[in-house]
């Protein structure tokens, strides 16, 4: 693992790192901040997934997350959302919402994507690991949070595995990829026509097909331009509803899309995350 820089913020530090990573078969760069604490300790992780067009430089920069993590004590790692470099396939047109940028936590079983396109091994297993290795992290607490395309990478991580995740919460999620646009492009390019496969991708389907969370955080802006087309978070609210899950959706009037909604709401979710990490009871 190379360090690509470190900067000392709100006691802790900052990292950015590169590796060169197995299952996507190219370099990964991504962010840690781990706060500060004592020599000895291990503690918990928050995972950030990312949305589409993003690195992990978005959260990093505009997602005013440290002075919460340096208070709370958590470790906050933001991966990257796709497979980049030579050889890497991209959207045949360019589009940002598949390709470089839009790797959507799945691993694909189509060309010429299957190759590179292994976000969700990646996300779950390999960084993972490869956190543990190198920073003060406690892997039996870890939770996971994300971002539009990161939410629904957030959601259906957080269904797959709730043992491993203490918490799970999103921004502006889409939590239907198999009922939008953004969603038949990304899974339809990644994992086929087969429709039965898009199901272990896709918040609402895992929960119609049993999965269970103890709660649930999610975080919509109101004037968000996506919340119909494609995000949706109506269908949430009927899975949960039907499967028993406690869901605490806010519709935030007048809030966007952007890391202004996001940062304004980053503090309350990383408490919520907290709260269940420390096994403080909820917040
Ligand atoms: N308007 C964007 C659509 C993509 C978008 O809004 N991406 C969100 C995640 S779904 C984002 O976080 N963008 C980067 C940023 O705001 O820093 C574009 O056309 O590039």
């Amino acid at each position: 693992m190379e360090t690509v820089s470190t900067n000392r913020a709100f006691g802790g530090v900052q990292g950015v790192y590169r590796h060169a990573s197995a299952v996507t078969g190219t370099d990964m760069t991504f962010s840690v901040y781990v706060p500060p604490h004592e020599a000895g300790a291990t503690l918990p992780v928050v995972w950030y997934l990312s949305g589409l067009t993003c690195t992990h430089a978005n959260v990093t920069d505009k997602g005013e997350y440290r002075r919460l993590c340096a208070e709370l004590g958590l470790i906050f790692v933001a991966p990257d959302t796709s497979p980049r470099g030579e050889g890497v396939p991209d959207d045949p047109d360019g589009a940002y919402d598949f390709g470089l940028g839009a790797g959507f936590y799945v691993d694909a079983t189509q060309q010429p994507f299957a190759q590179h396109y292994r976000m969700w091994s990646y996300v779950t297993q390999e960084l993972p690991a490869l956190v543990a290795a190198h920073f003060p992290a406690d892997p039996d607490r870890q939770s996971i949070m994300g971002h539009s395309m990161g939410g629904h990478g957030a959601l259906t991580i957080g269904l797959t595995f709730p043992d491993r995740y203490k918490a799970v919460s999103a921004f502006a999620p889409i939590v239907a990829p198999s009922q939008v646009p953004w969603g038949h492009k990304a899974l339809g390019g990644y994992l086929g026509d087969d429709r039965a496969a898009w199901r272990k991708h896709d918040a609402v389907a895992l929960i119609e097909d049993g999965a269970r969370l103890p709660a649930l955080l999610v975080d919509q802006g109101a004037a968000d331009a996506f919340l119909e087309p494609q995000l949706r978070p109506g269908l949430l609210r009927a899975a949960c509803d039907g499967a028993g899950i406690p869901l605490t959706l806010t519709l935030r009037d007048g809030y966007d899309h952007s890391y202004y909604f996001i940062a304004t709401f980053m503090g309350d979710h990383l408490r919520w995350h907290a709260a269940r990490l420390t096994q403080q009871g909820a917040a």
